[in-house]
């Protein structure tokens, strides 16, 4: 796709209101030779990244994704090529300035240990002499907006977090001067599977918000999927084989190369395209702690259902409970807390990470949160078969579909 076409692209597909803070990037002509290597690392990248936007950069190991990436911060100075960012040369900038206005998240987190979590996020905002207050006020909103409850976790040091929370403080300290482009480097490849769609999920959500340019490394074909706008599928020497949305990259992959790394079942990776929040919920039945029993059963039997899911006072579910549990109850319902085994996805989840959970927990229902982790329904594993069958064009289903 030319530059060209892809700026109207891009422009077709965001409203004004929704325009972000992000600013373009383009790499033009970059060449990057280390010192003592006959082959260049990179050659002749020509990419344009639209403002606002999450690119992937995905491609086998040593094919050049993170050296293309450090070269817009300028961790790595390009042999040559220009890299423009909002239209200005990077290379005629300060390069300490250029990376206080690029956040930059690496696979470890890469936190300071021997300071607190706060700290760790202010550390930017206090190269930029912001008074005080100030920053600490952006640390509690950006651990807010990161799943992190800034009283519980503001003063600790890295060592008393899980990897997961290691890794949000990344994502909030990448983002605590405001910066209009974020580089994240295989930022949730040491996660296990679960807590990587966890914070998936969250950098979805905010980037709704924020609408940053993203430039994102991975080698995880569901997860270019999952987060891209768009995905560039790099070869040797970062040459570009194709650079599309992922939707044309799973239905129209330009050669065998990768096809390779769409791998079996391109169908099935099309549930990575399908949100959880763009399909039709089902409604369990719901019950809060200190209602009638008997009103709960009544309510479960006369659904038809087995189960009922219990919430609690601020809509957050807690757990399934089952008919035979609730004729346990006394006459009215006990408070109970949260069941650790409860198989969640948020709305920003794909379909396919909905059958995951529900693949490893052997259930075949898994219940969906939205805002502050309030109820908002449950898929079941019919619903991801019928969406399955429509991506097979199975006639059928759309005649069941229309009705
Ligand atoms: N400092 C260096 N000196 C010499 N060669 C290097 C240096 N850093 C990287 N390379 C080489 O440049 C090529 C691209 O490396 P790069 O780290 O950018 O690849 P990558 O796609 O990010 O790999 P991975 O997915 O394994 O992290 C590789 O062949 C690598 O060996």
């Amino acid at each position: 796709m030319s530059d060209h076409a892809l700026l109207e692209d891009s422009r077709d597909r965001r409203t004004p209101e929704v325009e972000g803070h992000g600013v373009p990037i383009d790499l033009v002509d970059v060449t990057k030779r280390y010192p003592g290597q006959q082959a260049p690392a990179v050659e002749n990248v020509n990419l344009r990244i639209p403002a606002g936007e999450i690119v992937v950069l995905v491609g086998p190991s040593g094919c050049g994704k993170t050296t293309t990436m450090k070269m817009i911060n300028r961790l790595i100075e390009p042999t040559s090529g220009q890299i423009l960012l909002g239209g200005e040369d990077v290379t005629r900038k300060d390069a300490d300035q250029l990376r206080r206005g690029i956040g930059y998240v690496i696979q470890s987190g890469g936190l300071f240990p021997h300071l607190t979590v706060g700290a760790n996020v202010g550390i930017v905002p206090g190269l930029l002499r912001w008074k005080r207050s100030r920053t600490s006020e952006r640390v509690d909103e950006l651990l807010e907006l990161v799943g992190l409850d800034p009283a519980r976790y503001r003063d600790r040091h890295p060592r008393e977090l899980s990897g997961g929370q290691q890794q949000r403080v990344g994502v909030a300290r990448a983002l605590a001067a405001d910066p209009p482009v974020l580089l994240m480097d295989e930022p949730f490849g040491a996660l296990d599977p679960i807590t990587r769609q966890r914070l998936q999920d969250e950098l979805l959500r905010i980037q709704e918000e924020l609408r940053k340019t993203i430039v994102f490394v991975t080698h995880d074909f569901d997860e270019a999927v999952k987060l891209g706008d768009r995905i560039a599928v790099l070869a040797d020497r970062s040459r570009i084989v194709q650079y599309d949305t992922p939707a044309e990259v799973l239905a129209n992959p330009a050669d065998e190369s990768v096809e390779g790394f769409v791998g079996a079942g391109a169908a099935l990776k099309q549930l990575t395209l399908r949100r959880v929040g763009s399909v039709d919920l089902d409604q369990a039945v719901t019950a809060t702690p200190g209602e009638r029993t008997e009103e709960v059963v009544a309510r479960t039997r006369a659904a038809g259902r087995q189960h009922c899911i219990v919430l609690d006072e601020r809509n957050r579910p807690l757990r399934w409970m089952s008919l035979r549990d609730l004729h346990r109850q006394t006459a009215t319902l006990a408070p109970c807390a949260r069941d650790d085994g409860l198989d969640v996805v948020g709305v920003q989840s794909t379909l396919n990470d909905a059958l995951d959970t529900m693949l490893t927990s052997s259930h075949g229902v898994v219940v969906v949160t939205g805002r502050r982790d309030t109820y908002q329904g449950v898929v079941r594993v019919e619903t991801i078969m019928h969406a399955i069958q429509e991506l097979h064009g199975d006639p059928s289903v759309e005649e069941g579909a229309r009705r």
